[in-house]
């Protein structure tokens, strides 16, 4: 493919190799400081308070002065993490907590300017979602040559760790989308499910379906943003779960709902246990998290409420929680002194690290390339710490990741679920549509274990425009004839989010603005761009959602250049803004040794230690099998070895690890790179990528 040179400066050989950082930080809102300095007690240790006003001083931006979330009066200076993400920054305790703004790149573009939904730039209405999604996104089947289905899978679960819509057909309850004038939520009752009108001839058999239970939507949220920003400010969404990537899905973004999934004996997480197996607690509300066709069917109870969309989710969130109680109960053989607090916290830490280890190494460099997410410093060639925490950094996450960018990889999603055996037979399939909100497929028979097979050998479609009906026809259809359709949400959300133009945010990442639609041919087909021409009026009306989405894939990624740009912006942000990042050494961090155990987890690893009796893996699980990934019993995967856990002065476990942790910290760590790490996983995948290019 022959690409723009403006890509160079982003992703070639480039001379400003963060390219990013300078012109983001200009734009975004700056930070508020909470402290002058003078009034600030900062501890000096695990343990001690640090205290701050009550609330945050008013800016421009943030009229409330406190986003949407109630800031805590102070912040224990924990060594573990608080579970709805509060005083992870202490000097923004309440940044990347639930219940506050999502963070723009760009200023919204809504269509009064304030919270209307956008529209042309002329005052007509934009072409419909429903119709932009039949026509640029239709369903053709093709598969991905080099990932499995669990690529696709764990984005999924990245995703649902970072953002959920509050008010989202998927959120429980139903709640708030944005805060008042005085910074108190506006809590929502009997708002219809979020949808919206989507105006087709009558004949369309999802409009059928869904506009009389929306006719009166977009009124409501009209009135409730003005209320909401009291008349003079643009509307910010909310989000309704922690932004940090801190396995909050299984864990819970609040302390009720942690209590509420843990035993608190042993440090175990609550299970049920049927056929030999341990199942997530049932969920006893099942009206609108389940579609479950009779009262004995499954439906589960996790620390995210989208556990039971889909099996393949369902099977990852079980797994991530089996992992937590596997490693509560080696952290107990070899600790019999230590506390449940000691012992859930503790397996807790090492759980999150494990999946930070997995996001950021083995599954990440997929989606936005391995030279990329080195070359920006999202991740690191070291065996040491990276110390590269920065307090300035909002990890709040970006409308314009979780609205467009993020969501373009529905594209990815397979109609069909293969069921395959330890010999890696595919025997049969599962439609997708039959099972959403339906998780008791997965205790039937082998399910679990032959679904997770699937995970690792079934392909998950290309990266492309195509999306297949299950998502775009039979979405949550509910045993129904037909469903609703995902992409004409994403384009609607990203419409009732005012998120800035195709046009715009292409420019901010670098490309040329387009004057003209052919313009838009240096990174899209002219075919797309005929079509494009056809829906709207003006380049300057294309959404972010749709444009992005048809972009040539930059090489080596899974994304074209404006989406790369933003997911790179989000998964910096959400690394370095993350004061518990595992590869921060310092008194909330690891040991030395002990980082590099967690550094040789894997996803393969953690679907053998998990599953109900899966023997064999291929070692590099979001690739596909083949001669230089073949599958092996699962011995064979290096794995973390927890005698490193060992409390040998029989000191609490975290505070052992946090005395040597900020001993090696003063150590100046190497985040410049070039010491191999030594694993296996992205040796390959770095060979791969640079012979893609
Ligand atoms: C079978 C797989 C999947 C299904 C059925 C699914 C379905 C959905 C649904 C129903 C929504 C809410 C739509 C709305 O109300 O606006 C959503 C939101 C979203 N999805 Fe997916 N999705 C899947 C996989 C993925 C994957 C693989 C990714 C990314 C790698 C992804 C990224 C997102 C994002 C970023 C959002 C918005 C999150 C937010 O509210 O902030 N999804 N998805």
């Amino acid at each position: 493919a022959s690409y723009h040179p403006a890509y160079s400066v982003f992703f070639g050989g480039s001379h400003r190799p963060h390219y990013f950082r300078p012109q983001f930080q200009q734009q975004t809102a700056p930070a508020v400081n909470v402290f002058d300095g003078s009034n600030a007690v900062f501890g000096n240790g695990i343990g001690d308070t640090v205290r701050f006003p009550a609330q945050q001083a008013p800016s421009a931006l943030d009229p409330s002065g406190m986003g949407c979330g109630t800031p805590p009066a102070g912040c224990t200076n924990s060594r573990y993490r608080s579970f709805d993400g509060s005083c992870n920054n202490l000097r923004n305790p309440i940044w990347g907590t639930p219940n506050t703004r999502y963070g723009r790149l760009l200023p919204p573009n809504y269509g009064d300017g304030i919270s209307l939904p956008t529209r042309a730039r002329s005052g007509n209405p934009l072409p419909l979602s429903r119709t932009v999604s039949l026509i640029m996104y239709p369903d053709v089947n093709l598969e991905d040559q080099i990932f499995t289905l669990n690529a696709m899978q764990y984005g999924q679960i990245v995703t649902h760790d970072m953002s959920m819509i509050a008010g989202s057909t998927q959120a429980q309850p139903h709640s708030t989308m944005c805060c008042s004038a005085t910074g108190q939520l506006l809590e929502l009752a009997n708002i219809p499910e979020h949808c919206y009108p989507i105006v087709l001839p009558d004949n369309d058999p999802i409009v059928q379906q869904t506009n009389q239970r929306c006719q009166n939507f977009v009124r409501t949220i009209t009135d409730r943003d003005r209320n909401c920003v009291g008349g003079n400010q643009p509307a910010e969404q909310l989000t309704a779960v922690n932004a940090f990537l801190d396995l909050s899905i299984v864990y819970g973004n609040d302390d009720q709902t942690a209590q509420s999934l843990r035993q608190f004996q042993g440090g175990l997480m609550t299970v049920d246990v049927r056929n030999g197996q341990t199942w997530p607690p049932r969920n006893m509300n099942s009206s609108g998290v389940c579609a479950i066709q009779d009262i004995n069917e499954a439906c589960y109870m996790a620390g995210d409420t989208r556990v039971n969309q889909n099996p393949q989710l369902t099977i990852l969130q079980i797994v991530l929680l089996r992992e937590h109680n596997r490693l509560a109960s080696a952290l107990a053989a070899i600790n019999p002194h230590w506390d449940d607090e000691t012992l859930f916290q503790e397996a807790r830490k090492i759980n999150i690290a494990q999946h930070q280890f997995i996001t950021y190494y083995e599954w990440l460099p997929i989606y936005i390339g391995y030279g990329n997410s080195l070359k920006n410093r999202i991740i690191y060639q070291t065996a040491d710490f990276v110390n590269d925490y920065d307090d300035s950094v909002d990890p709040s996450i970006l409308n314009e990741h979780a609205t467009a960018a993020f969501r373009f990889f529905h594209s990815l999603i397979m109609g069909n679920l293969d069921l395959v055996t330890e010999e890696r037979n595919s025997y049969g399939t599962l439609r997708l549509s039959d099972w959403f909100n339906r998780p008791q497929i997965i205790e039937e028979r082998n399910n679990f274990d032959d679904l997770s097979r699937g995970l690792n050998t079934q392909p998950q479609h290309a990266s492309d425009q195509y999306h297949t009906s299950e998502i775009t026809q039979f979405l949550f259809r509910a045993g129904q004839q037909f469903g609703q359709d995902l992409k004409a949400f994403d384009v609607q959300r990203n419409r009732d989010h005012g998120l800035a133009s195709y046009n715009e945010v292409r420019q901010f990442c670098g490309l040329p603005r387009a004057s003209s639609f052919n313009d838009f041919l240096d990174v899209i087909s002219s075919k797309n761009v005929e079509q494009l021409a056809s829906l709207y009026e003006s380049p300057d009306d294309v959404d972010l959602t749709v444009g992005g989405s048809l972009e040539q894939l930059v090489p080596g990624t899974l994304a074209g250049p404006t989406f790369l740009c933003i997911l790179t912006e989000q998964f910096y942000r959400t690394r370095v803004g993350d004061r518990f990042f595992f590869e921060n050494g310092g008194p909330t961090g690891f040991t030395l040794p002990q980082l590099n155990e967690i550094r040789k987890t894997s996803i393969s690893r953690l679907l053998c230690d998990n599953g109900n009796s899966v023997r064999a893996m291929q070692p590099r699980g979001f690739e596909r099998i083949s001669p230089s990934n073949a599958v092996v019993p699962c011995e064979a995967l290096p794995r973390v070895d927890l005698s490193l856990w060992r409390d040998v002065n029989g000191a609490n476990a975290g505070l052992q690890s946090g005395i040597q942790g900020s001993i090696q910290s003063n150590i100046q760590p190497n985040i410049q790179g070039g010491i191999p790490l030594g694993h296996d996983n992205f040796h390959v995948t770095q060979d791969f990528y640079y012979k893609k290019k």
